[in-house]
């Protein structure tokens, strides 16, 4: 495998290019594996100053005064929408564990439709709308190929699942989220988190950082964490790093999860204050990838799919009917925010 593994967790690194002929195969080792995977951001990645310029808009986001970004705060959407700003103190992502909220800001943009995106955007960012879509865009083609991987890999039909995530077919849950964790100087080891524990709802999530922000953590099958790098090419922090774009971090959803019937891993991960960091703020952005909201997610037509599922039990049927993508991410939401 073209890949190199990171001093603790050993999270492959994938080269998705025309040159790798075992991607497939790798791609679904480390998804059933890890749940994890970097892929080298070459041609068929993402472009690397698309990310620096939209790290630099979320940097002046998250700095404007709290009523403009009030204006377009999640409450102040529709429930269940799951589209807008999200103040500090407003997210527990572990709400069974975590003594306090998450200390993180976060705007959620939803998926553009006949290319208006579908929600109030905070006024800072309305001349870059145009940027945020083409991100938005890239990200998504970015997915569909690793897509038809996993479909190359599980021997199903190319388009199975990219067919499903088709876009230009429907509506979907899929999120762009840029995410801000302030420093604080007061940080209670043990209690503050950045991100609590939990694992994604959608199918895939494209997962972007910065150089020297360092701070995720996967669980692993032992119940420790293992810190997840930057660069999983150099040190932890990516300090060392050269003019190469930075691999993009991947990671199955739980309703991949399901949907193959756990053959494919949705790991836990949070987001803590690194000690070595502590005074850094940390700035990432997420892509959450999910299917059209009406797609069923009756079990994926593969043969490792059905053994794995035989041999879990595990089913995305409900009384004896199938879950469409939404009712699976509404269910999820509800367990999370309460949210009806
Ligand atoms: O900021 C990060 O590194 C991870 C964020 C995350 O896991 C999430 O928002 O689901
Ligand atoms: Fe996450």
């Amino acid at each position: 495998m073209s890949s190199l593994l990171n001093t603790e967790i050993g999270i492959p690194v994938i080269d998705l290019g025309p040159g790798n002929r075992d991607a497939p195969s790798q791609l679904l080792d480390a998804a059933t594996n890890y749940g994890f995977v970097f892929i080298e951001n070459n041609d068929s990645g993402v472009p690397t100053q698309d990310i620096s310029d939209l790290f630099d808009l979320s940097k002046t986001l998250f700095a404007a005064p709290v009523e403009e970004k009030q204006k377009v705060s999640i409450g102040s959407n529709q429930a269940g929408k799951n589209h807008g700003w999200l103040s500090r103190g407003i997210e527990k992502l572990d709400p069974a564990t975590q003594q306090r909220a998450d200390v993180k800001e976060a705007l959620n943009i939803g998926e553009h439709q006949n290319g208006e995106l579908q929600q109030p955007m905070p006024q800072i960012l309305e001349p870059h709308i145009g940027d945020i879509k083409h991100f938005q865009d890239s990200c998504h083609e970015f997915c569909q190929r690793i897509f038809e991987h996993l479909a190359a890999a599980l021997d199903i039909e190319s388009g199975w699942f990219t067919s499903r995530h088709n876009r230009t077919k429907g509506p979907s849950g899929t999120v762009l989220r840029l995410l801000y964790y302030p420093h604080v100087d007061d940080v209670e080891d043990g209690v503050d988190l950045r991100a609590g524990a939990h694992s994604d709802f959608g199918s895939i999530t494209v997962l972007f950082q910065l150089p020297g922000q360092p701070g995720l953590e996967i669980k692993t099958p032992s119940g420790k964490w293992a810190a997840v790098p930057v660069d999983p090419h150099s040190n932890m922090n990516g300090d060392a790093q050269t003019n190469r774009a930075l691999p993009i971090l991947v990671n199955i959803g739980d309703l991949l999860e399901d949907w193959t019937g756990g053959l494919l891993k949705s790991t836990v991960h949070r987001v803590i204050f690194p000690q070595s960091e502590e005074k850094s703020d940390r700035y990432s952005i997420a892509y959450f990838c999910h299917p059209l909201d009406d797609a069923e997610l009756a079990p994926v037509p593969s043969k490792a799919v059905q053994e794995h599922a035989t041999r879990t039990g595990k089913s995305n049927t409900r009384d004896g009917k199938v879950l469409t993508a939404k009712d699976h991410l509404m269910e999820r939401l509800e367990a999370t925010y309460s949210i009806k």
